[in-house]
């Protein structure tokens, strides 16, 4: 489904992403674990063509994407769930909801479906997206993606100061989604528990490289930690 493949990516002069190799196969939840600023966020930024990435190839469902713009990425099936949701606060549940439709031309309508994966947003629809816990901004980024049936969903780091409650339920989703198989997924998270959960193969980051991958069933949790650990 997506193949990174030497990836270099940059800001400015400055070289964050080194030779990267990361396989996403179809169906598969994959993902990428990591220190604050190794580059995890600037991983995900390169695959939806928001930084400079003049080395590498990025392909998906089997198409070169590297040199594409950032919406025909998006149309051609990515979904992106960015760090801190970027919900839109004045607007409301169902407007916010409706955004997610531009990515094919705002045409379609919001599927059931994404009610029933977030049953909670169905009461809120009328809410403004700003009176939303935390945890509820988090479901509604989800669902937004969701909107537009992405092939890959992308997801930067979905756990991040959400209660325990909330993070079972979205980790549920992302197993119930994978269970039902026309999605991949691919999850920069720090939460190795999270991790273990949800997924079937990792990868681990650091200053700009891949230092580690495997199984998630194989993963060896001590030596993972020391490598996450702050
Ligand atoms: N817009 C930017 N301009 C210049 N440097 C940046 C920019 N965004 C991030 N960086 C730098 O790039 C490096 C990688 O940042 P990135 O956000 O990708 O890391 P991360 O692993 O996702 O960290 P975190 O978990 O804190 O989000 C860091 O050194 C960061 O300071």
């Amino acid at each position: 489904m997506l193949e990174v493949s030497n990836l270099d990516a940059y800001y400015g002069e400055s070289i964050i992403l080194n030779h990267i190799n990361v396989s996403v196969p179809d169906g598969n939840v994959v993902c990428l674990l990591g220190r604050n600023g190794v580059g995890k966020t600037t991983f995900l930024k390169s695959i939806m063509g928001l930084v400079k990435t003049p080395a590498g190839s990025i392909q998906f469902d089997g198409r070169e994407i590297i040199f594409q713009p950032t919406y025909l990425r998006a149309r051609q099936g990515i979904g992106y769930v960015p760090q801190g949701r970027d919900i839109f606060p004045q607007l409301t549940v169902e407007e916010n909801l409706l955004l997610g439709l531009e990515v094919c031309g705002g045409s379609g309508n919001i599927g059931e479906k994404v009610y029933e994966l977030f049953p909670v947003l169905k009461t809120m629809l009328k809410r403004k997206g700003g009176d939303l816990s935390g945890g509820q901004q988090q479901q509604l980024a989800i669902a937004r993606a969701l909107v537009s049936e992405p092939k890959l969903l992308i997801l930067d780091e979905p756990t991040e100061g959400i209660q325990p409650s909330v993070i079972q339920d979205i980790g549920n989703v992302i197993k119930r989604l994978k269970r039902e198989g026309n999605i991949t997924i691919l999850i920069v998270e720090q939460y190795l528990e999270f991790v273990m959960d949800v997924s079937d193969y990792y990868y681990v980051m650091d200053k700009g490289c891949i230092v580690m991958d495997g199984a998630t069933t194989e993963l060896n949790q001590d030596e993972i930690q020391k490598r996450i650990a702050i």
